[in-house]
């Protein structure tokens, strides 16, 4: 059912960029659709969130102030929680708490200032944002550990006003996303999704507040909307459809691998599922568990397109040329499920979360290993992280200069600034030299 390449044949490259890329199609469509979503909430605001949440999620409200959820009903979700879930939510935020909290000392989320030679003090200052808006996913899952994964962070870093998003098809309310959101300490939230969500918080409606990033992963809709109106809010990156890839030297289970690579197709038929092994007997061997657990799959279907129109298995030389591949494909996910897999992990430069070792399931970290599941996809993780503390806050640079630091400083400026043809510049730098 998955496809097969393989890196000696004449054409690999060809069908690897072939696979990495969403069909022209698809993404016109997409890209068409957002932009028409967004350009309506921009000009009508509440009439054009009622109106497209009501075509999308099947509603039949008559106000956006009836989407909105009071705290009350939040904290109720979490009390009538059947006490099992209860302390599985709590013991995943605590473990994703401490890990941001740690991430918040770590990570260069705090202040700090010094004083040069001359007496200046320089530094930088680290100020939380005022108001964020999270997206959390809800059209073909409900997703309660996206509500822990983009709210605890957020309130690691001091954010004054959290405002939740999320789809409620057919008015379905999800009682373990309520329950999240009172254990995260979610501000306000609002049941709308998709473009029109993203577009009410960038723009803000006479009900939605405008905020000033937007954080969090959905759909090639969300992704699309959130990209548009980056500059006019902030975001944390692009986080589509989910990513496995799995590079397995034989050793592994291949039912567990098999599960892995379903795992992450489970979420949606764009989602994309790669495995790369060096021996060709595994991966006949990870076709036949696939072809065995299947059809246990209740989302069999979703998970079936997906493997087969986005997931593919690569015969590759060897471990190394294996680690290269991943590389080019900077996947959101990435297992290194083999003997020794440190070995491996100084091969990698770019991959949202890596997995080592055959015990470590992808499926861990989405819910409660404590690093964050909102990670890069489409091959961003060349150049973001995953979301963090860090996304949460903003630095101001401090500089506060001496009577000497005015003198010493004060000649360089002048020079530059004559050289630059500001006068102005250098007039302010050259009054302040005192010199005895
Ligand atoms: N990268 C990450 O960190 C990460 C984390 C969790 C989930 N995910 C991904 O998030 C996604 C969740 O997707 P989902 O669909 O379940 O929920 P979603 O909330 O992202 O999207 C549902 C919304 O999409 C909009 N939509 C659906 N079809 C549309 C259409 N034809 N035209 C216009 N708008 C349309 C609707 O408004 C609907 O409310 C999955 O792709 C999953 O893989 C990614
Ligand atoms: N795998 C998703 C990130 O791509 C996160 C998630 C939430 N629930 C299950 N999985
Ligand atoms: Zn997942």
């Amino acid at each position: 059912m998955m496809r097969r390449l393989n890196t000696q044949d004449i054409n690999f490259s060809q069908d690897l960029a072939k696979l990495l890329s969403l069909s022209e199609e698809d993404l016109s469509s997409i890209e068409a659709v957002v932009t028409n979503i967004l350009q309506e909430v921009k000009t009508h605001g509440d009439a054009a969130v009622l109106r497209l949440t009501n075509q999308f999620d099947r509603l039949h409200a008559t106000s956006v102030q009836e989407l909105e959820l009071s705290k009350e009903k939040l904290q109720e979700a979490l009390t009538a929680l059947p006490a099992e879930q209860k302390v599985a939510l709590e013991s995943a935020a605590q473990r994703v708490r401490s890990y941001h909290e740690r991430q918040k000392i770590e990570s260069g989320c705090t202040s700090w200032e010094y004083v040069d030679e001359h007496g200046t003090t320089l530094g930088q200052q680290v100020t939380p944002l005022d108001r964020v808006g999270i997206y959390v996913p809800g059209g073909k899952a409900a997703y309660p550990s996206s509500v822990l994964m983009n709210a605890i962070p957020a309130k690691v870093a001091g954010v004054k006003e959290v405002i939740m998003v999320v789809p409620t098809p057919d008015g379905t309310h999800n009682p373990l996303v309520l329950a999240a959101a009172a254990v995260a300490g979610v501000d306000r939230i609002f049941t709308i999704g998709g473009a029109q969500a993203v577009g009410a918080l960038a723009y803000g409606t006479a009900t939605i507040p405008a905020v000033d990033k937007i954080v969090g992963p959905g759909n090639a809709y969300v992704a699309s909307a959130k990209r548009r109106v980056f500059g006019i809010v902030g975001i944390d990156m692009i986080a589509g459809p989910s990513e496995i890839l799995v590079i397995c030297d034989g050793t592994t289970n291949p039912d567990w691998v098999a599960m892995d690579l379903f795992s992450q197709a489970e979420h949606d038929e764009l989602a994309q599922s790669i495995l790369l092994c060096p021996s060709e007997h595994y991966l006949n061997e990870v076709s036949h568990s696939i072809s065995k657990l299947l059809p246990q799959m209740p989302r069999k279907a979703v998970i079936e397109k997906s493997l087969r129109d986005r997931g593919a298995m690569i015969l590759v030389k060897d471990m190394a040329q294996a680690c290269e591949i991943s590389n080019q494909i900077a996947p959101e996910h990435m297992e290194i499920s083999a003997e020794n897999p440190r070995q491996w992990l100084k091969l990698i430069r770019h991959a949202g979360a890596i997995f080592l070792g055959k015990f470590t399931s992808e499926s861990l970290g989405d819910y409660c290993a404590g690093p964050n599941h909102v990670l890069p996809t489409s091959r961003t993780a060349r150049f973001s992280s995953p979301l963090g503390v860090y996304d949460f806050i903003k630095r101001s640079s401090l500089i506060e200069v001496s009577q000497t630091g005015a003198n010493q400083l004060g000649k360089i400026a002048s020079v530059l600034a004559h050289g630059e043809g500001l006068q102005g510049h250098a007039r302010a730098a050259e009054m302040r030299i005192q010199e005895d």
